[in-house]
């Protein structure tokens, strides 16, 4: 897990609890995310998607290995979330995770992706998904390395 992940989400994440809960993971991660945020759009509901999905688009480096994060997609256990990861690291593409803002993702980034990635079927804020994805990431990474903060026991 050589190479910096991206992470494109639409907003700014101001300081706050949602800034303090992703600075706290993101650092603990090796490497950490690049974040890239994208404004805010106006208009109407599918007019926001159309044009937050443009330009999270157009942020993706060419080539990169899109995951997008949809709660309607399958929700992957920990477990397996790092066994995508090492896939997902063998392709040898630059890995973006594309989160959307409060209308969601639109058809275009749907279409776009690599792998939709659900962490569960409720609908989080778009600024907790972003602490929420960081420390599921050093989850991931702590799996991947057999470090024990990911205890898998399970009755
Ligand atoms: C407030 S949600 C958008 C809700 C919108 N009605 C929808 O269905 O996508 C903002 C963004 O956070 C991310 N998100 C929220 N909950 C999620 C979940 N359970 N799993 C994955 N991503 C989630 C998605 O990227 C979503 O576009």
């Amino acid at each position: 897990m050589s190479r910096q992940p991206r992470l494109i989400a639409v907003g700014r994440l101001k300081s706050g609890p949602e800034a303090a809960l992703f600075e706290q993971h993101n650092a603990r991660l090796r490497p950490p995310f690049a974040v890239t945020e994208i404004p805010e759009a106006r208009g109407s509901a599918g007019e926001i998607r159309r044009r937050e999905g443009a330009a999270l688009l157009a942020a993706l480096p060419e080539g990169g290995f899109a995951v997008a994060l949809d709660l309607g997609a399958a929700a992957p256990t920990s477990e397996a979330l790092a066994a995508l990861a090492e896939r997902w690291d063998g392709t040898g593409r630059a890995l973006c995770f594309l989160i959307g803002g409060a209308e969601g993702l639109g058809p275009a980034v749907l279409d776009r992706a690599d792998h939709r990635l659900s962490l569960g079927p409720l609908t989080w804020p778009h600024f907790l998904v972003r602490g929420l994805l960081a420390e599921q990431w050093y989850r991931v990474q702590a799996i991947r390395a057999g470090h024990p903060y990911h205890r898998a026991w399970r009755p």
